[in-house]
């Protein structure tokens, strides 16, 4: 295993479920990071969906101590470096590209690209990956495309990511070969706009049990 994946099962330090957040309003940002590690969720993953989400990771990785923010849904080399520069701890992308993976090695921040093919797995294998997001894992086969891989791509391991919710987030936990899953529904839309942060922290109270 690479330094810098070593670097990143460290950041995610155990945790099983790593929140994915679309920031509408950047006010929200840190009171959602706050509540998201209160309830056991320090890592978590802000989306370059949004206007504000570098200025979100810049707000949480400065104001909110114990967070460990990583950036989503970058596409290319430019926004890794925007989302590095910001603060992000590490990136997660939703596919993978030579372009990435060169970004990737020329930065200490550690990247997570998605693979969902044999193929894309071995090339990510072969630029010294072997911690990958299995992206969009429900549309893909899930547990059962994972389960698929784990004998012929055996030194590999996952983070599925794509319809998780806190129903079938056990299942895919219980895989020898998924670290952890990523998943949107510790931070629900409507829960994050009227500030309903107690509700949030026990979504991810809950989340943080999952597969102990
Ligand atoms: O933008 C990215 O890089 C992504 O990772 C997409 C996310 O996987 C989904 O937004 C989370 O999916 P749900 O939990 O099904 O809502």
């Amino acid at each position: 295993m690479s330094a810098k994946t070593e670097k990143l099962l460290s950041l995610l330090n155990g945790q099983p479920v790593v929140p994915v957040l679309k920031i509408a309003n950047v006010a929200d940002a840190v009171p959602l990071a706050r509540a998201l590690a209160r309830g056991g969720l320090p890592a978590i993953e802000i989306t370059l969906r949004t206007a504000d989400a570098l200025e979100a990771i810049r707000r949480v990785a400065g104001e909110v101590e114990g967070a460990i923010v990583g950036a989503g849904t970058i596409l290319d080399a430019r926004q890794f470096d925007e989302a590095a520069a910001a603060g992000s701890k590490f990136i997660v992308s939703p596919g993978i590209t030579n372009e990435l993976l060169a970004a990737a090695k020329d930065s200490p921040v550690p990247l997570l690209p998605g693979a969902i093919t044999p193929g894309e797995i071995m090339a990510a294998r072969e630029a010294g990956l072997r911690f990958l997001k299995f992206f969009p894992a429900e549309q893909s086969g899930g547990i059962a495309s994972l389960k698929a891989f784990a004998s012929p791509l055996a030194d590999v391991k996952f983070c599925p990511t794509g319809g998780i919710t806190g129903k079938n987030a056990a299942d895919y936990l219980s895989l020898p070969n998924v670290i952890c899953v990523g998943g949107s529904w510790v931070a629900p839309d409507d829960m994050v706009k009227a500030g309903r942060w107690d509700e949030i922290e026990a979504l991810a109270r809950a989340a943080s049990q999952l597969g102990r």
